[in-house]
């Protein structure tokens, strides 16, 4: 993992005051932030603190109300659609693709930015056919090739859903809470995955993170949100600290080091003891 990160390079992707509003709302207030080549953030806060609709704007499907997102130093606004999606991956909370379709159907979809109007590829065909067949490979897809999209569970398509945006071969991946619908072996081997497409690739890596310790566990560095407000970016031992947690998540965790690397690890605590319940049982009783 790249832990030590080059803080003087340009950054890749920044967000610059950076607001929107929703009738009397903000969404996100004039957030200021940057991600440089390479690194892998993970984006934590409650619910409704403005983690998706950052997304959406770094993605550059979106406007906000006011500031702006640049891409290499320009403003995203002036990319192509079709440039920002050879740039730029979003794998979605429930990734379902359209329905009707194969899975290596849905994963050649991924090539899209790089087909002519004809619909075919600009580049090495060859070379994608083999990416292709790899990509379906590594993600145990190789045997379901022929198979309809809902014929698959769920953890099965958010894999296709993966395969998808690695064929379209992006430089930057945004994930809104890929591992909401994943068993904890399939959350594993999907972060597993990206760490190692990371490790590869050199690609960088914008991840919303409801689970604080497997956020802790992949990313570099957390920016944390709160109401649409900046609260705190650094390392996950900068991040995760009692005070922050017990401030913007409102609950008061343990917090131990994890015997592998010493990065911190959260063990939640019953906010209701037994002998409470018991006591509570023999007042009404
Ligand atoms: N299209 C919309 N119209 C009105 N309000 C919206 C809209 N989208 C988001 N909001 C509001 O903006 C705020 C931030 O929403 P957002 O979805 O970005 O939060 P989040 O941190 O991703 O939440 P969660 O963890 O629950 O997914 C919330 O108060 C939400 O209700």
């Amino acid at each position: 993992m790249n832990r030590d990160e080059d803080l003087s390079a340009a950054p890749l992707l920044e967000a610059r005051q950076l607001s929107q509003t929703y009738g009397d709302t903000y969404a996100l207030q004039q957030l200021d932030w940057s991600i440089r080549e390479g690194e892998w953030w993970g984006i934590i806060g409650p619910n409704g603190s403005g983690k998706s609709t950052l997304i959406k704007f770094l993605s550059g499907v979106e406007s906000p109300t006011s500031g702006e997102v640049l891409l290499g130093g320009r403003s995203i606004t002036a990319y192509s659609r079709r440039e920002l999606s050879r740039r730029i991956a979003v794998l979605q909370q429930d990734a379902i693709p359209p329905a009707g379709y194969t899975v290596r159907e849905v994963i050649e979809m991924g090539r899209y930015p790089y087909q002519n109007w004809l619909g075919r590829e600009r580049s090495d065909e060859r070379r994608v056919g083999q990416l292709i067949n790899d990509i379906m490979e590594r993600l145990g897809l190789a045997e379901l090739g022929q198979r309809k999209l809902d014929e698959l569970s769920g953890g099965q398509r958010q894999r296709v859903a993966l395969a998808k945006v690695m064929a379209q071969e992006p430089s930057i991946l945004l994930l809104d809470e890929p591992t909401t619908f994943l068993d904890v072996h399939y959350q594993m081997q999907l972060m597993d995955l990206l760490a190692q497409w990371r490790q590869e690739q050199g690609i960088t890596i914008a991840a919303v993170l409801h689970d604080l310790n497997l956020a802790a566990l992949f990313c570099d560095r957390l920016l944390l949100l709160k109401e649409g407000q900046f609260r705190g970016n650094g390392t996950p031992r900068e991040m995760l600290t009692p005070d922050q947690i017990s401030d913007v998540f409102r609950i008061q965790p343990a917090i131990i080091e994890h015997p592998d690397d010493g990065i911190p690890q959260l063990l939640l605590r019953r906010q209701v003891s037994d002998s409470q319940i018991e006591t509570d049982k023999e007042v009404e009783s």
